[in-house]
């Protein structure tokens, strides 16, 4: 049965690295046997304009029936401060929360050609290879109250609010032990613990959900730590499971340790396995319109849906051996360019790994 994608190609280089993607679903739909039809909707600051509003009922909508959504980033000055296109309520927030999209996948690989490209030395991070659980659709960038008031004696106080329920926790914890099970059985549970007692909550849940899990090993970290140990020795890490924030945050920095932000995937997914794919990054509003944009990480995030909600592995594993091949090729954006190899744009970038899928 032909598949479903819904394409929101967002703001900035939103609109760049989601037309390259698309170009790789397209040659696998007429090269490689896949059933998939896309249909394009309006999301983030080019929804607003459009509409008045960052997420239309009709795109919520649209997404709801899709199979799956590949998204490329919101947002930008035009929509800032308090970015309108993200916040909670009706934006990006409210999309990964409209869709229940609440584990947030984001692995953290190392290509062996990139090492070169690794803010650490080669040696650190050979073989890198962490999964970042993310819970997406609580904490504290959806906790009530939120906002900004006004004290008696005149002053304005901003406040928001980090809350967890016990069954929020476990349902991510989950998520991260059963990815443990198929890789090397390891998750560390990163927190803050010994200061907010809503991790100290956190923390107690993982150790009741590892019990159900007792071939993998639970360990325990604060967030401040673990920030210093990925850029220290991070392949002792193998599953990462912590919030919202900490985990927009140290997929962030992980991802300069395979070279760039732009090569991080990510998949977002519901109870059943509906998911949205996106890059980690965002709108990158200081590139956006020069075509240099690396648009690796959408094209890997396109494999992450082939694998998650499109049932298609070979395929999924088809478009990551064909980015490998491209660097094998010593192609490389602007982000990821070092001494030796071919500097190519956005549009040259994807053209290469759409022929690379015949390798
Ligand atoms: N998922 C989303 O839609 C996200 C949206 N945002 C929004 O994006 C806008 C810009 O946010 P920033 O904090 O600047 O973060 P950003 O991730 O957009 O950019 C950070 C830095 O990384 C570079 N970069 C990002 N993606 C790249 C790529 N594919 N290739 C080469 N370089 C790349 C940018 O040029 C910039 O120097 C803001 O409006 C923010 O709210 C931020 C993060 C995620
Ligand atoms: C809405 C923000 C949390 C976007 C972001 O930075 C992310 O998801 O990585
Ligand atoms: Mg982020």
């Amino acid at each position: 049965m032909t598949k479903k994608v819904l394409l929101l190609p967002g703001d900035g280089i939103g609109i760049e690295i989601v037309a390259e993607a698309v170009k790789v679903l397209q040659a696998l739909r007429n090269d490689y046997g896949l059933a998939v039809e896309t249909e394009t909707a309006l999301v983030g600051g080019a929804a607003i304009d459009a509409t008045g509003g960052p997420l239309p009922e009709e795109t919520l909508q649209l997404a709801r029936e899709a199979d799956a959504v590949l998204l490329g980033a919101v947002g930008g000055p035009k929509w800032e401060p308090l970015d309108i296109s993200i916040r909670p309520e009706k934006g990006l927030l409210g999309l990964r929360a409209g869709l229940g999209l609440f584990a947030n996948l984001r692995p953290a690989l190392l290509y062996p050609q990139l090492a070169s490209a690794s803010t650490l030395r080669p040696e650190v991070v050979a073989g890198l290879d962490i999964m970042i659980v993310r819970e997406l659709t609580g904490g504290i960038y959806f906790g009530q109250p939120r906002g900004i008031r006004t004290l008696e004696n005149g002053e304005r106080q901003g406040f928001n609010t980090l809350v967890y329920s016990e069954s929020e926790v476990e349902r991510i914890g989950r998520a991260a032990f059963d990815i443990a099970m198929k890789r090397n059985k390891r998750v560390c549970s990163v927190d803050k613990a010994n200061v907010l007692e809503c991790t100290e909550l956190w923390r107690e849940v993982m150790i009741r959900v590892a019990k159900d899990y007792p071939e993998v090993e639970l360990s325990h970290m604060y967030v401040d730590n673990a920030a210093m140990q990925l850029v220290r020795a991070p392949k002792q890490f193998d599953v990462m499971v912590t919030t919202n924030m900490f985990g927009d945050i140290l997929s962030d920095e992980a991802s300069m340790l395979t070279g760039s932000i732009g090569m991080l995937p990510s998949a977002s997914l519901d109870a059943d396995g509906k998911g949205m794919y996106e890059p980690i990054h965002g709108s990158a509003p200081d590139i956006a319109g020069q075509g240099v944009a690396n648009p690796l990480a959408t094209i890997l995030s396109v494999a992450m849906m082939l694998r998650y909600s499109l049932g298609e592995e070979a395929l999924a594993a088809r478009i990551e051996r064909a980015v490998s091949r491209v660097l094998d090729q010593g192609l490389r954006t602007a982000d990821i360019h070092t001494e030796g190899t071919t500097r190519v744009g956005t549009a040259r970038m994807g053209d290469a790994v759409v022929a690379a899928l015949a390798d």
